[in-house]
């Protein structure tokens, strides 16, 4: 769907980005995670065939965007950071303004605008001026806009920017619904938590170099140093059996006991450590939950973007 090779753009002397390779494929939702001035609106511009690059190539659905720019933007939605409304428009008038442009006439053009305000669930602001919008609105009716014409590829830069929390869950809400629609979606931030459990990707950017390009869970793995479990027995009593089977085990480095479950830190070379859910259950331990503990992805981000690595 997207695929990105060498791509740089160059200002002068300076690279506003540098050898960026993406791949994403239909369905994809990419978090595109960099601090201010990394690059991510360099690459989405080019992207969109609204900026060339200074060598490298992007394709969108197989189309270059040296050579089948237009193609491209039929099938690409890009949403800026900041973008006008008009005054004396109305939500509607502003979608149906649009839509004309996109060459959406007749009872189409009504039909598209419905129900694109159905699936930004703006419907109830149909006949309100355009300004007199809340942020969170204006933005949903900025990815509207973007929507109207159907595009298969959304490139949506910062769109929770400037969001109150509420604001924030519901575009959120909004973005999960694009990728189940089947849309490939890159989603800028600078800030990696808030799009960590909406994205199945990420690509962490950092002064126009791709420091990271990986599933999301995958990315949490690179950063850790060693992988912790959390294992939960069905009876708390048997917490100190769990810790005294895992004293000294090759695969693991110490142990943690908390209010209900222990923390398992195992060896930094430990890939496989399926022989220990069957050591516990040898042992008559049951278990009610044994999984790999959730590093949060705030300190993945900082660890990533200042070249130094997670600690326990
Ligand atoms: N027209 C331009 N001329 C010179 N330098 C530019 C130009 N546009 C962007 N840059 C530089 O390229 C780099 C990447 O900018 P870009 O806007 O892509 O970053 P960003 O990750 O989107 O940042 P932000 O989160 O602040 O929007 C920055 O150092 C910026 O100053």
């Amino acid at each position: 769907m997207i695929k990105t090779v060498d791509l740089t753009k160059k200002y002068g002397d300076a690279f506003a980005i540098r050898a960026i390779d993406l791949d994403l494929e239909a369905g994809d939702l990419f978090g595109f995670i960099g601090p201010n001035g990394a690059g991510k609106t360099t690459t989405m511009r080019i992207i969109a065939t609204l900026l060339e690059p200074s060598w490298g190539e992007a394709y969108v659905c197989g189309h270059s965007v040296h050579t089948q720019p237009k193609e491209i933007r039929r099938l690409v939605g890009y949403m800026p950071d900041f973008f006008g409304v008009y005054d004396d428009m109305t939500v509607v008038e502003y979608l149906e303004f649009f839509a004309a442009s996109y060459r959406i006439g007749g009872t189409d053009r009504r039909k598209r605008v419905n129900e694109m305000l159905e699936v930004v669930d703006l419907d109830f602001k149909r006949d309100a001026y355009a300004n007199t919008l809340s942020r969170g609105q204006t933005q949903r009716l900025g990815l509207a806009r973007t929507l109207l014409h159907d595009p298969q590829v959304l490139l949506l830069d910062e769109p929770l920017s400037g969001l109150d929390p509420r604001a924030r869950i519901e575009m959120r809400n909004l973005l999960r619904r694009l990728g189940e629609m089947g849309k490939t979606v890159i989603v800028s931030s600078h800030i990696l938590p808030e799009l960590a459990d909406v994205c199945n990707k990420v690509g962490i950017i950092d002064r126009g170099e791709l420091k990271q390009n990986a599933r999301v869970t995958e990315v949490i793995r690179m950063v850790r140093e060693h992988t912790v479990l959390i294992i939960q027995p069905s009876q708390r009593e048997q917490m100190s059996r769990i810790a005294e089977l895992f004293q000294g085990h090759p695969l693991v480095q110490s142990t943690q006991p908390g209010d209900d479950a222990v923390r398992v830190i195992l060896n930094s070379d430990t890939d496989d450590y399926s022989e220990l859910p069957k050591l516990l259950i040898e042992n008559g331990i049951g278990l009610k939950r044994f999984a790999e503990e959730e590093l949060d992805l705030e300190s993945a981000f900082m660890a990533l973007t200042k070249g130094t690595s997670t600690r326990m």
